[in-house]
């Protein structure tokens, strides 16, 4: 036996407020006491524990103001407060229940326990709890019921705090009001024209010309379109900060926007987006767990970047102008998820190579490359990359490496565009800027159908811009096997003992990482042999085989 509205939504229950006399309520009341007192073995209160057990001491003023719509079902919602009117009066049978809104016009039903003894009088009852009086639920907890419908259950008096100022009374808008807030919506509506055409600055002062014009109407600030608008407001501001390059105020405009509605899903994305470009990796992983948790939205890609950046911090890596790191998956991106502040430009005598486009600190991750030929074998035991020329006769002629080129030469077009671009150990005069897409996109035109590499290129190319990687070889003795790959942008980075960067291998992709810090438009180097302890002798024989005098 149910109380009386117990599990019944608000709405339902100011119907029946409303339809039925203070005498019939008295008669329910008494009716299903009787009953109750009857069946006094079968407790059917259902003890809720979570209820039980949350007690806020906290003053008001010290809470989070949080709305109806933010509680979420069947959790307590911790050091926050929801501000209420009542709008029913009190029935009681076990709980006490009345009908409350909130601020933004949300409606729910409050059971409270422990507040009135059983069969206590409809005049104390009242008088106690009056239609229109303001309450402030502290903690609240939003309780999905046996019967299917949500209540705000409460266990705890303290919990619930009568105010002595009544809830302002939320006003029609008048003509004026509504003409502000028009105008305000119009200026969103430019600055959402101004966002697809990418003019983002001016998209940005439009959002925030609307927000401070809101602003100004201090007695509308809890009418619901206002707060929905703000709330827009907010999330877009967030993601245009975003588009420039202002990752700070990002998050401050997505927390103001989460103030508002804490499950607005965009304002998530934003939040988890800018602290992802602030480096804080792991409370963006947190944000994007609760976003796939709570929403029906597919962020496992988000997840899996989330995870892999975590682990470059924690190797002591960090990756810089994340806005080039695309998600590891992505379809379109072929070769590099990762573009770091470099550039390919030319050097005097070494033909081309990589520079610096800002200042980078040790330990910034510069680039990403996915290998195009990957040598097989176990992932986690390859762990050095360097270029032994004094093994590259042997290596570089391995005919499974030829084979298995030379097949994807024949098959892909775009592979032919690719190593195009390689030296070939020409002249540095006829070597080509690549177009950074070829690394990204699958993508051609129809005159690189005509690009045709001879045996003899791709010899040279493998002599010149092939890579090895030590691979420990777990099967026998942990002893040291050298395999060969091929990586296209990594091989436009010249040699020099004094190298400036160093080539890990992470994951499935090489990545370029500082050891030092780099000046704006230096240019990266790194030793050809680092991998070796070669006396100066053989230095020069194996570099000159690079054609390399050092
Ligand atoms: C892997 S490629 C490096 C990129 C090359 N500069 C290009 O434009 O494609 C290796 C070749 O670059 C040139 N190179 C690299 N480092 C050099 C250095 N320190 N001095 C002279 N030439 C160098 C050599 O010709 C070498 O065979």
């Amino acid at each position: 036996m149910a109380p009386v509205f117990d599990g019944m939504p608000a709405k339902q229950a100011l119907e029946m407020q409303d339809k039925e006399e203070i005498y019939q309520r008295q008669q329910n009341i008494r009716a299903q006491y009787d009953l109750y007192k009857q069946n006094a073995s079968v407790n059917n209160t259902s003890v809720d524990s979570i209820s039980q057990k949350n007690i806020c001491l906290k003053p008001l003023k010290e809470l989070k103001k949080i709305y109806l719509k933010d509680c979420l079902v069947n959790k307590v919602m911790k050091d926050c407060v929801v501000y209420v009117k009542q709008f029913t009066n009190v029935a009681q049978v076990i709980a006490a229940n009345i009908g409350v809104e909130d601020e933004m016009g949300d409606f729910i039903t409050l059971t409270f326990y422990n507040t009135f003894k059983l069969g206590t009088s409809l005049k104390v009852l009242d008088s106690n709890f009056p239609k229109g009086q303001s309450l402030a639920i502290k903690n609240p907890y939003l309780k999905y019921t046996s019967s299917g419908t949500f209540v705000l259950r409460n266990d705890n008096p303290g919990n619930l705090e009568t105010l002595q100022s009544p809830l302002k009374q939320i006003q029609p808008m008048n003509e004026k009001e509504q003409s502000i807030l028009n105008q305000c919506k119009d200026l969103k509506e430019q600055g959402n024209k101004y966002f697809q055409s990418s003019q983002y600055q001016e998209a940005q002062d439009l959002y925030q010309k609307a927000l401070q014009m809101l602003q100004q109407q201090s007695q509308l600030q809890s009418q619901k379109d206002i707060l929905n608008l703000k709330l827009v407001l907010y999330s877009n501001l967030s993601q245009t900060c975003i588009n420039l390059g202002q990752y700070q105020n990002a998050l401050s405009f997505s927390n103001k926007a989460l103030e508002l509605d804490s499950n607005h899903l965009k304002s998530l994305g934003r939040q988890a987006q800018s602290l992802k470009y602030l480096n804080d990796f792991e409370k963006s992983l947190k944000v994007y767990q609760t976003i796939s948790n709570t929403h029906k939205t597919d962020v496992s890609k988000e997840i899996k970047e989330l995870k892999q950046l975590n682990s470059f911090q924690q190797n002591g890596y960090k990756l810089i102008d994340l806005h080039n790191l695309t998600v590891d998956g992505d379809q379109q991106l072929k070769l590099c998820p990762y573009f770091g502040p470099i550039r390919i430009g030319f050097t005097e005598k070494k033909g081309r190579g990589v520079f610096t486009t800002k200042e980078v600190k040790k330990g910034d991750v510069l680039l990403l490359e996915q290998s195009l030929i990957e040598p097989e074998g176990n992932e986690k035991n390859m762990y050095s990359i360097g270029i032994n020329s004094d093994k590259t006769t042997d290596i570089h002629s391995s005919v499974e490496f030829k084979i298995y080129l030379l097949h994807l030469i024949q098959e892909s077009v775009i592979v032919r565009k690719r190593l195009s671009y390689l030296y070939k150990g020409e002249e540095f005069k006829e070597l080509k800027i690549p177009d950074l897409s070829i690394y990204k996109y699958d993508y051609y035109n129809p005159e690189d159908e005509q690009i045709i590499l001879t045996a003899q290129d791709i010899q040279q190319i493998i002599k010149f811009n092939s890579t090895q990687l030590q691979v420990q070889n777990g099967m026998e003795n942990n002893s040291i096997t050298d395999r060969t790959l091929l990586n296209l942008f990594i091989s436009l980075i010249n040699h020099s003992s004094k190298q400036n960067v160093q080539i890990v291998r992470c994951g499935r992709y090489c990545a370029v990482v500082s050891m030092i810090d780099i000046e704006k438009g230096e240019e990266l180097c790194y030793d050809y042999l680092n991998q070796l302890n070669l006396d100066t002798q053989e230095r020069k024989k194996s570099l000159l085989t690079w054609n390399i005098v050092e």
